[in-house]
């Protein structure tokens, strides 16, 4: 991974769909590009509550404000104020989020016209490498928008990672009081630490009754840490009280212990400092790869089961996805056979088959890491890209 300090300025436009990935991986980029890469970064995002929730120091009520060297702006109506000036040299949208017209055609009138990327989700399916850096020519004014796929392999733009984040969890994990200190603040004892532990972070469709029931009726003691909001009505019933950071719950070998959510350089500790994590929708996920740890993958849920494709074609590219991490995964997101829902009685038995596994998979993961380390990182990669894009003046 290289460094280019440069002098460039990019704006990046974050709608959030919903919960917290947009934003959770926007606010990574730029802080990326501006750290690393000397960018003169500015984040429109439209929602700064959802953003609050991931880095405490956003303030809701400010229209523009500096949160660690990047600028922040609420993005709400401000169609009718851009001129060419105000123009970034590569601007990029997330996802297709349709920036404002009046910023395009502000774009239109600089010269030259600024790079346009259009930063895509993240897919294990081959489709993306054809249509990866590929152009779109605006239909009226002379701009060309160009796709960027972050991805696994040479042939995408790879993954977010920042420099010195190896070390550093390498450094935590050597740390033989780090984990444990980390965990502490959540209420997990010396005895909580000999247990296996779990980081659980879904969605609400997940089978998380069938999972605690196994776990609960396992031999090995499991202590599973779940942020708050997350779970609904399965850790309720399970701590019989409200899931609110602070409550937790023993029943046979399962404690759970709900956490607030943190901020995300601390969501990295904590997936390091936990033997299994269960991880979804795209941030979360990717972190879970670079904490090189066994995980479960929650994937996001689409229409027709378009999710079922995609999480599919990511356990045939990852090494670590062993047959009893499949099975599991496959289950955990309706997806094993024709999609019935699983009962604790099937789950503790590919629970079962994983557990015994751990230790491969562990070993599968960290050579899963480097591999993708191999690819380099998004943030750079997309700058190299912007490099090569053609001024049209
Ligand atoms: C649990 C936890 C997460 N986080 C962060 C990590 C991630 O940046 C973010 C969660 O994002 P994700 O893992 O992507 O899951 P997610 O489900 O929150 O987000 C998304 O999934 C995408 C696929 C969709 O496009 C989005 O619309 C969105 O739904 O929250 C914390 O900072 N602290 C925490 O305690």
């Amino acid at each position: 991974m290289h460094s280019t300090k440069s002098s460039i300025s990019l704006a990046l436009f974050c709608k959030v769909v919903d919960n917290y990935g947009d934003i959770g991986i926007c606010w990574r980029l730029a802080r990326q590009l501006q750290k690393e890469h000397g960018v003169a970064l500015t984040l429109w995002v439209d929602d700064l509550k959802s953003f609050r929730r991931i880095c405490p120091e956003v303030a809701t009520d400010c229209e523009t404000q500096e949160i660690q060297g990047v600028i922040v702006r609420h993005w709400r109506d401000q169609n009718g104020v851009f001129a060419a000036g105000d123009v970034a040299d590569i601007v990029v949208e997330f996802f297709a989020c349709d920036i404002p017209p009046g910023y395009i055609k502000a774009m239109s009138e600089c010269t030259p016209h600024p790079v346009w990327l259009n930063l895509e989700g993240l897919t294990a399916e081959t489709w993306v490498e054809g249509c990866h850096m590929l152009p779109s020519p605006h239909p009226q004014l002379p701009l060309t928008k160009y796709f960027f796929f972050p991805g696994f392999n040479k042939r995408t733009g790879g993954l977010q990672v920042e420099a010195g984040l190896i070390a550093r969890r390498e450094a935590f994990q050597a740390d033989p009081r780090a984990a444990a200190d980390f965990l502490a603040q959540f209420g997990v004892t010396e005895t909580g630490m000999d247990a296996l532990k779990v980081s659980l972070f879904c969605y609400p469709q997940a089978p998380i009754a069938a999972l605690f029931a196994a776990w609960q009726a396992g031999e090995r003691a499991v202590v599973c840490l779940v942020p708050e909001g997350v779970g609904g009505d399965a850790v309720t019933d399970f701590l019989g009280r409200q899931s609110t950071a602070g409550a937790h719950a023993t029943r046979g070998s399962l404690t759970v212990r709900v956490i607030p959510f943190v901020p995300q350089p601390d969501y990295d500790k904590l997936l390091w400092a936990c033997d299994v994590n269960f991880v979804r929708g795209e941030d979360s996920f990717v972190r879970a790869q670079w904490a090189a740890k066994p995980f479960i993958w929650h994937i996001y849920p689409q229409d027709e089961n378009l999710h079922h494709v995609k999480l599919k074609a990511f356990l045939n590219t990852c090494l670590a996805a062993t047959a009893s991490l499949t099975a599991l995964t496959l289950a955990w997101n309706g997806a094993a056979g024709d999609g019935d829902v699983v009962d604790a009685v099937d789950l503790a038995a590919l629970w079962r088959d994983m557990e015994a596994e751990l230790p491969d998979i562990a070993r599968l993961s960290t050579k899963w890491e480097q591999t993708l380390l191999e690819n380099g990182d998004l943030a750079t990669n997309l700058l190299k890209f912007a490099e090569t894009v053609p001024p049209r003046a």
